[in-house]
């Protein structure tokens, strides 16, 4: 049996522990899928490669409010899906040939791995050939996460689409079905719509982004409504396919739903559970993660894990973060660095865009904390106000002291413009001191951050 000194299960995140560091380890990565793991082949990076192209059209559609009139002529579906995916390709299959046949300490196991003892794994090829096993002084999983779909959707044989392969498809459809009201149904809404597909949500929570701060919330969920047909509170129940192609979700208490195309995003599963860890002597949470410490080993000596498969967090740059804690603990482990979950951000890249750090008012509500808030309107401020945008705003929170507790903006670039505001609860900066004590660039946007923080109604 082959043994390493390291072991890699995922070659997303997983694949950026090594550099040169490792050049004299005996390292084996596995892989069961594409090379590069979700966010470059499936998830952030195509998106967001979407969503500019989506953003382009719908700028087009609004641009009369400017005294600009176009349309738009054409949109030419296989230009747009052969551009993303003509670049992004060729990075995944040449991060396989690096690993594959360039890195001459590393072993690239193209299979499913999992666990027959505690660093003992097997990795059944997907080509179909014979099991290896292999054994290791320590293992890294980090396995990432799959697309869940309930039950009657998936097993109602009804052809159905998730953000694995709708980015892929062959036509734009007519109309379009999303379930969900999350992250991917928001940004996938906002994709086809803007394409020009007839798009139909349907969530079975109250709302969209219904993690969100409230007022984010309630906002978005009013504007998704002027913009796709939305069903709240109604989860499917049921899935059936005419003979013309059209699919028909029935759905509980409110009838039926047809779309030419059905797009699933209900949440993804950490995939712990399909490695049997249970060998290691490992138990998953509650919630199917691999637990772990604040130096991202599970309770197994010389097994760590990183992203999707045991944070609690689904997103790239905080796997980015996990990634570099375990490469730092695999060299040093003498002198383990923790991971920092404190002031996570996260954006949603819908139209508009949404963008969150720290708490929101209904936690501290219902903490008891006491906090101050302003929301202050794009609308309001020279730039925003340029733009006559009349929906957007900035909400921040922070104590009657000036400590800022949390951030939550919908509009234009608030993927971007938060990041102020990240920087300064990270570095434990105070409102005023944020307000008053830099230059804000006249008549720039940022002057919404500003303007927020100096209307907040501080004791001091
Ligand atoms: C549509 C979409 C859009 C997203 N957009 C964003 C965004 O804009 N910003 C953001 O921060 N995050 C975004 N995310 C989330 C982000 O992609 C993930 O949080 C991140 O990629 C997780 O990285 P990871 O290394 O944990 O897992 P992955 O990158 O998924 O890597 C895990 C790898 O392990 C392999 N694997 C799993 N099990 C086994 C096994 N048993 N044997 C062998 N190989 C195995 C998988 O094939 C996979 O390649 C998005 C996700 C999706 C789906
Ligand atoms: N911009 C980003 O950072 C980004 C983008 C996409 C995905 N992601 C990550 O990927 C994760 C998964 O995204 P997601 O949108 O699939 O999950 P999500 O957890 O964000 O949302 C799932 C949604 O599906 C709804 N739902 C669940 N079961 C349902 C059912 N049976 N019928 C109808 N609705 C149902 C939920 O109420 C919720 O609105 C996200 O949590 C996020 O961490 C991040």
């Amino acid at each position: 049996m082959p043994h390493h000194d390291l072991v890699i299960i995922g070659s997303g995140s997983g694949n950026s522990i090594l550099d040169s560091r490792f050049d004299d380890w005996d390292v084996a990565i596995v892989e069961h899928g594409v090379f590069g793991g979700t966010c470059l082949n499936v998830g952030c990076i195509p998106t967001k490669m979407y969503v500019y192209a989506s953003d382009v059209a719908q700028a087009v559609r609004e641009a009369s409010a400017y005294g600009i009139d176009a349309s738009i002529d054409k949109v030419r579906w296989p230009d747009i899906r052969d551009r993303v995916f003509s670049r992004i390709d060729p990075i995944s299959a040449g991060g396989r040939r690096y690993r594959a046949s360039e890195s001459p300490n590393v072993t690239l196991y193209e299979g499913h791995a999992t666990f027959t003892g505690e660093r003992e794994l097997a990795v059944a090829p997907t080509d179909g050939g014979a099991a290896a096993t292999l054994s290791a002084d320590r293992v890294v999983i980090a396995a990432g996460s799959r697309p869940t779909v309930p039950a009657c959707i998936a097993e109602s044989g009804v052809p159905f689409h998730t953000s694995d392969d709708v980015m892929r498809l062959d036509d734009l459809p007519r109309r379009m079905i999303v379930v969900g009201g999350g992250y991917i149904a928001a940004e996938f809404a906002h994709v086809f719509d803007a394409l020009g597909v007839d798009v139909t949500v349907v969530t079975r929570g109250p709302a969209l982004l219904r993690e969100q701060d409230e007022l984010v919330t309630e906002r978005f969920t009013a504007l998704a409504r002027d913009r796709f047909t939305v069903h709240t509170d109604a989860a499917p129940t049921a899935a059936e396919q005419r003979p013309d192609g059209t699919i028909v979700l029935t759905l509980a208490g409110q009838g039926t739903v047809e779309g030419d195309a059905l797009l699933v995003a209900t949440g993804r599963a950490p995939n712990g559970d399909r490695m049997d860890v249970a060998k290691t002597g490992l138990e998953l949470t509650d919630d199917g993660r691999v637990p772990v410490d604040e130096y991202q080993r599970t309770g197994v000596e010389g097994i760590w894990a990183l992203g999707d498969v045991s944070s609690p967090y689904q997103l790239k740059h905080v796997a980015n973060h996990e990634a570099r804690v375990v490469q730092h603990n695999l060299l040093h482990p003498d002198t383990p660095r923790a991971t920092s979950h404190r002031f996570v951000p996260s954006a949603v890249f819908s139209h508009p865009q949404v963008a969150a750090v720290g708490q929101r008012e209904q936690d501290l509500r219902d903490a008891g904390t006491a906090y101050v808030s302003k929301v202050q309107a794009y609308g309001d401020v020279a730039f925003g106000w340029a733009m006559e945008d009349r929906t957007g705003f900035a909400k921040v929170l922070a104590s009657p002291d000036g400590t800022l507790l949390g951030a939550h903006f919908m509009g234009p670039q608030a993927s971007s413009l938060i990041q102020v505001l990240v920087q300064a609860m990270v570095f434990g900066q105070k409102a005023q001191e944020v307000a008053t004590g830099q230059y804000w660039i006249h008549p720039a946007l940022p002057e919404l951050i500003e303007n927020a923080l100096l209307g907040l109604p501080l004791d001091v």
